[in-house]
């Protein structure tokens, strides 16, 4: 870490802090990496599973890892829950049953927020707090393969404490929270699932919505998945997103859901208005008034546009390209986080989309490969 993280210290090193991860995958992975490693920090990580737990450690995410709930939390002073959001209660049940160190901070990960802080208000957590966590970065990839210590760089990460929340536990949390570089952001948790709701749970409903219609079209016409460019492949990324955890968010937040739903079907009946109308002016009217809301996002922050910086590089049809462009980079010391070959049509170059976890490392890459002469587009 370079700067003013380097030298931060949230604690006092000669009093070592335990740091519990329940769910070690992409966001538990890549909370874990942010902590590991810190002076005095120990990072344990739990799973079900007794070979998830081999690999966490084994892929040096934690310090050690157990199948046993109750040894991760022993003597824990902050407890992440990583897990599926439909498992959350389950954990927090089950950490209420145990003797769990005094003072100590329970918090989530998960992307709704009114159910879990609910149900942990309800009961007593043994001398812990609970405060409900949501870092708003992600990817459309799962499990600890796809934890980055990048990954909440830069991005919001929303907290929701209760009024009566003691506000130094929330100042002690946030203060382990500046090792992830993200921004923290305090909002209630009803809000929070509202707003969350419109500008990740609809997007994610309506590109699969997208995908598996054009997918039927597909079955009649191969040629709707060949010629699907940049603006598909634009909207319809997260549409690759696990099932199992988009299941457990989307039927968490079913009634804030369901009414976007409706004002979804109203936006693209008053579309369907325009076209039969074939009022141009209200189309026109409709382009530049998204165009001036999306202006005003924040430039390439995570979790808001993209969690990955990507470009697109034209390559010549010829064995042994790819490698080259890899290999390039790498001893450029840019770290690429992904590589795909995009299906191009048959008389035109194909096309690699080289992702990367750092804006810093998209520039160069991109400066590079420019001075080698090879096509790069954003
Ligand atoms: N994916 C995202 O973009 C994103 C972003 C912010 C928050 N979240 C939230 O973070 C949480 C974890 O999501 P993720 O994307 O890291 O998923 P993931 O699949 O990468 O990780 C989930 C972890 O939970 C474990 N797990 C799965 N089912 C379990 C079960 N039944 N019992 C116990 N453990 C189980 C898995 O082994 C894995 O370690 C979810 O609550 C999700 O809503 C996800
Ligand atoms: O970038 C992505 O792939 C994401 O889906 C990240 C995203 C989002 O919708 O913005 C997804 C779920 C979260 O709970 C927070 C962030």
């Amino acid at each position: 870490m370079s700067g003013e993280f380097s030298d931060f210290k949230p604690f006092n090193e000669s009093n070592p802090i335990k740091i519990a991860i329940f769910g070690v995958g992409l966001i538990g992975g890549s909370l874990a990496l942010c902590f590991k490693g810190k002076p005095g920090v120990e990072v344990v990580g739990h799973s079900v599973n007794q070979s998830s737990t081999e690999k966490y450690v084994a892929r040096g995410v934690v310090d050690w890892a157990t199948t046993s709930i109750a040894e991760a939390a022993k003597d824990a002073d902050f407890l992440f829950l990583c897990v599926p959001v439909g498992r959350l209660e389950e954990y927090v049940d089950e950490l209420s049953r145990l003797p769990l160190k005094p003072g100590c901070i329970i918090t989530d990960v998960g992307s709704t927020k009114a159910s879990v802080v609910h149900h942990a208000d309800k009961l007593a957590l043994q001398g812990a707090v609970f405060i409900g966590g949501h870092p708003m970065a992600g990817s459309e990839r799962s499990g600890v393969e796809a934890a980055s210590l990048h990954l909440l760089e830069n991005a919001f990460y929303v907290l929701t404490p209760m009024e009566r929340t003691p506000v130094e536990y929330v100042e002690k949390l946030e203060r382990l929270l500046k090792w992830t570089r993200a921004h923290v952001v305090k909002t209630d948790a009803v809000q929070h699932d509202v707003i969350v709701g419109a500008i990740s749970h609809l997007p994610h409903l309506i590109a699969v919505a997208l995908v598996n219609q054009i997918a039927g079209y597909n079955e009649q016409n191969e040629l709707y998945r060949r010629l699907a460019a940049g603006g598909f492949r634009d909207i319809t990324r997260i549409a690759s997103s696990d099932p199992l955890i988009w299941r457990d968010i989307l039927l968490s937040n079913r009634e804030v859901v369901l009414k976007l739903v409706k004002d979804w079907q109203a936006e693209m009946d008053r579309f369907a208005k325009l076209l039969e109308d074939e009022d141009g002016e209200g189309i026109e009217e409709q382009f530049r008034l998204s165009g001036r809301f999306r202006s005003q996002l924040p430039e390439r922050r995570k979790g808001m546009i993209t969690s990955l910086y990507e470009c697109y590089v034209d390559v010549p049809d010829h064995p042994g390209i790819i490698g080259k462009i890899a290999t390039e980079l790498g001893q450029a010391q840019i770290n690429l986080s992904n590589l795909q070959i995009i299906e191009s049509r048959e008389d035109v170059p194909g096309i690699l989309r080289l992702s990367f976890q750092q804006s810093e490392d998209l520039d160069k890459a991109t400066a590079l490969l420019k001075s080698l002469q090879y096509a790069v587009h954003m």
